[in-house]
């Protein structure tokens, strides 16, 4: 992050300070998110060197495929049931197509949002994806220093394979973090979740609403793969000390590394049980998580997102999970313009599933969404070339969204409005 408020700005002079004494420091500079495109064409000119990840969303899933284990990549692309769903989120963008400005002043741009009163250098955040180690040796320290490098914040999941506080120890302690939540059953377990993510410094609690049970995953059933069911993907409950407490209570002593099919049936059982939490029980997270913001993920109906507002969360994350849970779920950008709509002024609300390109991120912005996470694309970049690979991803993303908005004639993210948009049902 380059702009932030009041707090924060104090910690960013204070570290500018070698400017010498008396002087004013210089501003930091912005980076320039467009400028990815000449660095590529340039690297390539002078070097012959070619991206280390395709450029063209459209190749990206087969270049995955061949870098990555069957059962990572399987992992990654599979939806629920039919895939309906994965494929409705894609149709969903195709509907909506761009009115682009001429003649208008277009620079410098401003990728900025605010999110929860603290600017963002860009809308874009990395969607919470477990098991990050099935697809890469780099895993979440990968993605994580991939974000902090352009000031993206990682958002932490429940179901990752390393600890957090080895993610949040390994990246600049002023890089953004949320924390994502899959919501234990049991209080204590989730008081001491929440009380490590708040000393590790996570900014926003994200609780995922829509996977309290695995989906019916035919690529997964297939190939037999469970990764959380031994073993991978339970880094942060095998770490916890509440979890190892009463895990050991529970198994006569025994160590969660000592039984690790038994310590993974024991952390799976808290967390996607099946046992669902009420709109009341929100009251508790509240009590646990204190005054950060809390957003409420996986929310696709108006009338969930009037109940969230009431229960007094900060915002939502409108989100069918990418298509990996409730197959026929409706795409989840069809659901966006109305739920802005109707919570807008009281929540602030982001977006997921789908978004593959820089096009995608205005169109969603412009339907009224604050700011949208990215999950797969990152992910199978990661698959193809570790860290650099993610990064690469992610500024592709970012300069084709600087790209984007300057071709449609907008030069900051606040101008984006629906009357940019118009519907099409003609083909995809
Ligand atoms: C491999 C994989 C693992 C995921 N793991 C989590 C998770 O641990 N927690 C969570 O809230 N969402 C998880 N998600 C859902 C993403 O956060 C996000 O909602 C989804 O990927 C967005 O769709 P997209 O991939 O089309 O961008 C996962 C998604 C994928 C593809
Ligand atoms: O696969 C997912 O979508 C997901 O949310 C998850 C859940 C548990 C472990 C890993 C990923």
């Amino acid at each position: 992050m380059t702009t932030v408020d009041s707090a924060e700005d104090k910690t960013m002079d204070a570290n500018d300070k070698d400017a010498g004494a008396g002087e004013v420091a210089p501003e930091k500079q912005k980076p320039s998110y467009g400028q990815y495109q000449i660095e590529l064409y340039t690297r390539a000119i002078m070097t012959g060197q070619k991206p280390v990840v395709t450029t063209d969303p459209n190749k990206l899933e087969q270049a995955a495929k061949e870098a990555m284990t069957p059962e990572g990549f399987n992992y990654v692309l599979g939806g629920a049931g039919e895939q309906a769903t994965v494929a409705a989120n894609r149709l969903a963008f195709r509907q909506w197509r761009l009115i682009p400005r001429m003649l208008r002043p277009t620079l410098p741009r401003d990728l900025s949002v605010k999110l929860f009163g603290k600017t963002y250098d860009t809308p874009l955040l990395m969607a919470p994806i477990g098991v990050q180690s099935a697809y890469h040796a780099d895993a979440e320290k990968g993605v994580a220093a991939a974000c902090a490098s352009l000031d993206v914040p990682f958002i932490y999941s429940t179901a990752s394979s390393t600890p957090l506080e080895e993610v949040v120890s390994s990246v600049p302690a002023d890089s953004s973090r949320w924390f994502q939540l899959y919501w234990p059953n049991d209080e204590d377990i989730t008081a001491s979740l929440l009380s490590r993510a708040r000393v590790a410094g996570c900014e926003v609690l994200v609780v995922t609403l829509d996977t309290f049970t695995m989906a019916w995953r035919p690529l997964d059933l297939d190939g037999g793969f469970l990764p959380f069911a031994v073993g991978n993907g339970n880094a942060l409950g095998f770490s916890d000390p509440v979890v190892q407490k009463k895990f050991s209570d529970r198994f006569n002593g025994g160590a969660v590394e000592d039984n690790v099919p038994a310590a993974s049936r024991f952390w799976a059982g808290e967390v996607f049980s099946g046992h669902a939490h009420s709109w009341e029980d929100l009251a508790t997270l509240r009590r646990w998580w204190g005054e950060r913001p809390i957003v409420l993920k996986g929310v696709l109906s108006v009338e969930d997102a009037i109940l969230a507002a009431r229960h007094g969360v900060d915002g939502i994350i409108v989100s069918n999970h990418g298509g990996r849970q409730l197959d026929g779920a409706v795409p989840s950008l069809e659901m966006l313009p109305e739920i802005v709509d109707a919570v807008g002024d009281r929540l602030t609300v982001m977006f997921d599933s789908g978004i593959r390109t820089g096009v995608d991120v205005v169109k969603a912005l412009a339907l009224g969404a604050k700011a949208v996470l990215v999950g797969r694309p990152v992910i199978y970049g990661l698959g193809i070339a570790g860290t650099e690979g993610a990064k690469h991803i992610l500024a592709s993303l970012l300069a084709d969204i600087d790209q984007s908005m300057g071709l449609a004639g907008v030069k900051a993210i606040g101008e984006l409005n629906r009357s940019i948009l118009r519907k099409i049902n003609y083909g995809a």
